[in-house]
């Protein structure tokens, strides 16, 4: 296990002299961003006189989709994007391929070095990071094989969603926060297959992990407002980095008495000459992966977090509102998943047969990716372009996923049609494997695309399968009269609405 991180410099305060060093540093650094963003390739959101870039970072952050659309057709080829978090390059997405198959654009350093990986309180990222790929291949092997008894076990389970909160039997419709519910919901289904059901139900340590992502990003937003040089000692005085590293040292205290639980239950079969118990979460497979590594339980828990949280619970919150959107779904999803239950119980082969439900999660993908741009890279040494066009050595690049709303490939890209993946796996084919949720490609890149591509896309569709066929089982859902929620834009991130509420009634049959 790593060396617990000392917090020691925590009860530091910014001294005044520290403060006028600070506002130079960081006047310093935005003119800095300002030069080299001026280098050859063009930028969409530079204007005269915005010296300090607040025109630049408004519009990245209200108008980021017209920027992009702008960005494509101004150019055709790479353009700058000045973020809150320095500037990327836009790659076109008919580079998507390409891209996937550049070796010197790596997705691992572009984290490593954009999101602070190796800072303390960012240990998170470190484990995503980790050349040992530890985290990686439990999501890829372990994860994907032992779904099935973790979630069946929170869907039986009902204090571990949050169902048992919408229970009403008195046969009334009630109202439901659905957009800040759903956190909670994929924050216990996911714990209770990440660390078990103990943990899984333990508020404080359910507060963490949705919270800690969110901290993480402010940190990292926060780190990037000092030039390069200042940040390996300002990082220990900045309160978000501090929030960032208090997060860490209380997944570890919560964290410890499972350990030593499992650890105690182990030796005592052992001395009684029993088999030892098993443990059917990440907590365990780490260690079977690991085989004697040294490896930090705690980090590894908030590296689940960073990858796993946000963005299932952002695709969970959409499809059930797209579906209460087009409630002629809601019949034949509900048959389809209480068909497949009742002849294959909660297991793949369940969750295989749920392919309208399949279709409808990933035409609620399509519509909505996580992100407008995916394929994050860094340049690891000067690369040139099909186009021509040069990136240096260093170069942060995506790739617009406009190519999932594109007409030439996808019929009526702005028509919601649940049935749209679904009839393409019926008509057979080449296009029918690619028509599944877990299928990637250069015209469907939520998932990422290349050597770095979601290891954990397949959890998501089994979980999210299961999640949505027990709700639509167990209540009729629809929306409040006259309501439509709106996705949101917040720089690159597309959201679903967070003041989304849902109306529920028990069903009784
Ligand atoms: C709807 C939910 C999810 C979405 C949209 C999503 C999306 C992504 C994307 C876009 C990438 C980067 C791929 C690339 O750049 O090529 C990624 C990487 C990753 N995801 Fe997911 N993800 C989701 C859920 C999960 C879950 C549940 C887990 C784990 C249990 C997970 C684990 C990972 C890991 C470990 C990586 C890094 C892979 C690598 O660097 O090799 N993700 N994900």
């Amino acid at each position: 296990m790593a060396l617990a991180i000392s917090d020691s410099l925590d009860g530091f305060g910014p001294s005044l002299p520290l403060i006028f060093v600070s506002a130079f540093l960081g006047l310093f650094a935005i003119v800095i961003l300002h030069w080299t963003t001026s280098a050859s390739i063009p930028v969409i959101n530079k204007y005269s006189g915005d010296f300090f870039l607040k025109k630049a970072h408004a519009e990245f952050l209200t108008n980021c989709r017209k920027l992009i659309s702008d960005g494509v057709a101004k150019y055709n080829g790479p353009f700058r994007v000045i973020t809150t978090l320095g500037s990327r390059v836009i790659l076109p997405a008919r580079f998507a391929d390409w891209v996937k198959n550049c070796k010197d654009l790596d997705h691992v350093q572009l984290v490593a070095d954009e999101y602070f990986a190796h800072y303390p309180g960012f240990d998170g990222n470190g484990v995503v990071v980790d050349p040992s790929r530890m985290m990686i291949n439990v999501t890829k092997t372990k994860l994907n094989q032992n779904w099935r008894k973790s979630i069946t076990m929170s869907i039986s389970s009902p204090r571990l969603t949050s169902t048992y909160e919408w229970s009403s039997k008195d046969g009334n419709w009630r109202p439901v926060p659905w957009g800040q519910d759903v956190a909670r919901y994929i924050g216990r289904m996911s714990s209770a297959v990440f660390v078990g059901a103990e943990l899984a139900r333990d508020a404080q340590w359910q507060h963490l992990i949705l919270t800690y992502t969110i901290n993480l990003f402010n940190g990292v937003r926060a780190l990037r407002t000092w030039p390069r040089f200042t940040r390996m000692f300002i990082h220990w005085f900045l309160p978000e980095c501090r929030t960032c590293r208090k997060q860490l040292a209380l997944a570890r205290q919560l964290l410890q008495p499972v350990l030593m639980k499992r650890r105690e239950a182990i030796n005592e079969a052992i001395n009684d000459g029993q088999p030892p118990p098993m443990f059917d979460d990440t907590i365990a497979y780490i260690e079977e992966i690991a085989a004697g590594r040294p490896f930090d339980p705690a980090a590894t828990q908030l590296a689940f977090a960073i990858a796993a949280m946000h963005t299932t619970t952002e695709l969970l919150k959409q499809t059930l509102v797209d579906i209460c959107l087009h409630p002629e779904l809601i019949n034949p999803l509900r048959n389809e998943a209480k068909d497949a239950i009742a002849q294959h119980g909660w297991t793949t082969a369940g969750m295989f047969q749920m392919q309208l439900m399949d279709s409808v999660i990933k035409e609620s993908q399509r519509m909505k990716p996580g992100s407008l741009v995916n394929l994050e890279r860094k340049a690891l040494k000067d690369v040139t372009l099909p186009d021509g066009s040069l990136l240096p050595k260093g170069t942060n690049v995506a790739v617009d996923t406009a190519n999932m709303w594109n007409a030439d490939i996808y019929k009526d890209p702005a028509v919601y049609d649940g049935y749209r993946f679904y009839n393409i796996r019926k008509a057979g084919g080449s296009a029918s494997n690619a028509a599944q949720l877990v299928s990637v490609n250069s015209d469907f890149i939520a998932f990422g695309l290349g050597p770095s591509v979601c290891p954990g896309r397949f959890m998501v569709a089994n979980e999210l399968k299961a999640a949505l066929a027990t709700i639509l089982m167990q209540y009729d859902v629809r929306l409040p009269q006259g309501k439509r929620p709106q996705i949101m834009y917040y720089g690159f991130e597309m959201l679903s609405d967070p003041t989304t509420v849902i109306e529920v009634k028990r069903r009784t049959d």
